[in-house]
């Protein structure tokens, strides 16, 4: 099929990766996630090769079987300030949790955020998986909420967050010096609201942005993920699994935007993936070893075990099927829990082989640079995806992406050559978000 539109890229920008043992790779500083040079340097890299996305995720509980990079990074907001004056165009998008934080707040951070970058900013909206995390904002474990309820508080946490932005329309700052008039009051709105999880007045204490408001990301995949991202989000961040699942995850979701009455073209869908490029396959293969072998099969049931809201696998035998783990992990990453004990189960595999299949993934998207553009293309083509978040599991791999496979996709004719505007909307070809209030008024 011969689409109109062209693909996009995001960079996941990890400090010291994704991969549990990365950080002892020798390419790889031990400080790379607190270190503000790295940081700079991956978002001009992702820029350079004109990605809408420079992404950094986040979470709010940390033991001592987290990953090294979960345990010493940035907090999304104050790194994306940074990154805002390293870039120009490219979008700066962050995990912020709906679970625990205040809707006023998260609110005026991201609309500072979109201020301060020129209409840039994206909020990637979460749900917080880990039950622990409830011990670090006042709540005993026992108040974490249900998967369920942490999807309903977050919808209504968006709808308050939207309402806030639009809190001054666009002329509301008229700066009338002459007759002492700072702001027309007929354009400022006072949201009030009253609902089931949050009782917030208003009105913001900011103005909107260049791009109207910043771009929605969701990352849940279940049911109600799904629900969430059809209903409200401009973007959704999911698995990169197989071609096939991406192809029914992507028309599932299209159906269920249509179905809220939307555009479908405007929810834009990214699988994650982590290509590994060599020249050749064998050296694809040999970067990919050097990883491997960084991994303990302790480390790999650790990493396994936090999807898990850090069930102990170790009581297993490593050597026997996966185990029967019921509902265990339901409450946690949901999607992913889910996905792991299908897979499992569909290809008969140990444990240790899930362990270390998701502890160093190794994608489809792995070989040359000319099979790694051959096969966005077809994902693309073949409705799998509109755009893909690039994530790094072997050290240099953003590099070797934006010098190799993003060229063979400009020759094609499949990705830009420049940036098409300077908002994260404008670049992912999505409308200016007109307020509210102009809505009722046409
Ligand atoms: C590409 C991608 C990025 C994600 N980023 C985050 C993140 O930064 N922080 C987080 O708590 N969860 C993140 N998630 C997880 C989801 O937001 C969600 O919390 C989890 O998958 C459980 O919800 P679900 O069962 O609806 O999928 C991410 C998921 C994907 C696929």
């Amino acid at each position: 099929m011969v689409r109109q539109d062209k693909i996009r890229f995001g960079a996941i920008i990890h400090g010291v990766g994704g991969n549990i043992s990365s950080w002892r790779h020798p390419k790889v500083a031990s400080n790379q996630s607190v270190s503000l040079p790295f940081y700079i340097q991956q978002a001009q890299k992702a820029e350079q090769g004109k990605f809408d996305v420079a992404f950094i995720a986040d979470g709010l509980f940390i033991n001592e079987k987290s990953i090294p990079h979960f345990l010493n990074r940035f907090e999304p907001i104050t790194i994306l300030s940074a990154l805002a004056v390293a870039t120009k165009n490219i979008g700066l998008v962050g995990t912020v949790s709906t679970s625990y934080s205040e809707p006023f707040t998260v609110a005026r951070q991201f609309a500072s955020l979109d201020h301060i970058s020129g209409g840039r900013a994206g909020w990637n909206v979460v749900t917080t998986p880990l039950e622990s995390t409830a011990l670090n904002y006042n709540k005993t474990i026992e108040q974490h909420p249900s998967h369920a309820e942490r999807y309903q508080i977050a919808e209504e946490y968006l709808e308050v967050a939207r309402g806030l932005w639009d809190s001054w329309e666009d002329d509301a700052f008229i700066a009338d010096v002459e007759n002492d008039v700072f702001f027309d009051s007929t354009k400022l709105h006072t949201l009030n609201h009253q609902g089931n999880y949050f009782s917030v007045q208003g009105p913001l204490n900011i103005a909107r942005s260049k791009q109207g408001q910043p771009v929605i990301f969701q990352a849940g995949s279940s049911d109600a993920g799904i629900r969430l991202a059809a209903k409200d989000a401009d973007a959704i961040f999911t698995h990169g699994s197989s071609l096939e699942e991406s192809q029914k995850f992507y028309k599932r979701l299209k159906t269920e935007v249509e179905a809220f009455g939307r555009n479908p073209d405007e929810v834009k869908i990214f699988p994650g993936i982590s290509p590994i490029i060599g020249d050749t396959l064998e050296e694809a293969e040999a970067k990919y070893q050097e990883i491997v072998e960084l991994v303990s099969i302790e480390r790999a049931l650790a990493y396994l075990g936090r999807y898990f809201d850090h069930h102990d696998f170790t009581q297993y035998d490593v050597d026997a099927p996966f185990p029967e783990l019921g509902d265990i992990g339901a409450n946690s990453f949901r999607s992913t829990t889910d996905y792991i004990k299908k897979y499992a189960k569909q290809e008969g595999l140990t444990l240790r082989q899930v362990a270390l299949r998701e502890a160093t993934p190794k994608t489809a998207f792995f070989g040359t640079a000319e099979h790694v553009a051959d096969l966005v293309q077809k994902w693309f083509e073949q409705e799998a995806a509109d755009g893909f978040i690039i994530g790094v599991t072997v050290p240099g791999a953003l590099e070797d992406f934006v010098d190799k496979v993003v060229p063979i996709l400009q020759t094609r004719g499949l990705y830009r050559e420049e940036y098409e505007a300077d908002t994260l909307r404008g670049n992912l070809g999505l409308p200016f978000k007109e307020s509210r209030y102009i809505k009722q008024s046409v």
